[in-house]
């Protein structure tokens, strides 16, 4: 599998998503966006950043270019795609997944590490994991929060595709544990495919061993091998 790393001006962990996913054994490379898709991209990472410099909201004018109508006929083709963090908005904003990222209630970037709770087991993104399963992984944002429509959220919870909740360590999932002011501190959905999803935390800061932090993120982006 060769997976395609989308790069827009100003994306910034397009290079860690490669070598995150090359340390997992996973073919990868960076796709400047002019350039279109290639054809035989069989994955997809929409990085994260500040694409755009992040002006009019976070991952709106992203969403706007051209790669990305490649980015949708790809997914409706089941091809595997993850957007994280500035990726996660720029999946938002261009409808492959619901409800929106808004500027975090502390109105402030955090990078921090956060625990997320694992809702769904039964997905590529999470087959790695068990239901209920606690895992460390950062964030770094100023717009995460996670804001849907009452409608919307019913229909999310009723077609189970909140992927992964922000929790305490032990699994509780908490106002305290919330960094941002998510809604349901909902942290990651998947798309109408469960092929498609977004997360706002970055796995791909959680998966190199010689970093010396959590690696709990590999299990994400084993989608990939
Ligand atoms: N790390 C990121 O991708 C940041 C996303 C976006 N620029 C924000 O601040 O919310």
């Amino acid at each position: 599998m060769t997976v395609s790393v989308v790069q827009f001006g100003g994306s910034n962990c397009d290079r860690d998503a490669v070598r995150a996913l090359n340390h997992l054994g996973v073919d990868a490379e960076r796709v400047w966006h002019a350039d279109g898709l290639p054809d035989d991209a069989d994955g997809i990472v929409l990085p994260g950043g500040f694409s755009y410099g992040d002006y009019l909201r976070a991952g709106a004018m992203a969403a706007r270019d051209p790669i990305m109508e490649e980015v949708r006929e790809a997914a409706d083709d089941g091809v595997p795609v993850i957007g994280v963090c500035n990726g996660a908005q720029i999946g938002s904003e261009s409808g492959l997944t619901p409800g929106a990222f808004t500027t975090n209630a502390s109105a402030r970037f955090q990078c921090e590490p956060v625990h997320l709770r694992v809702e769904r087991a039964d997905t590529p993104w999470t087959a790695a994991y068990d239901e209920g399963d606690v895992i460390e992984i950062p964030i770094a944002h100023g717009e995460g929060r996670f804001e849907i429509g009452a409608d919307a959220h019913d229909d999310l919870l009723d077609d189970d595709r909140v992927l992964f909740r922000y929790c305490d360590a032990e699994g509780n999932v908490t106002d305290a544990a919330n960094p941002n002011g998510s809604t349901d501190n909902v942290a990651g959905v998947l798309g109408e495919r469960e092929t498609v999803a977004v997360l706002m935390p970055h796995p791909e800061r959680a998966t190199l061993t010689d970093l010396g932090r959590s690696t709990d993120g590999a299990g994400i982006l084993e989608a990939f091998a």
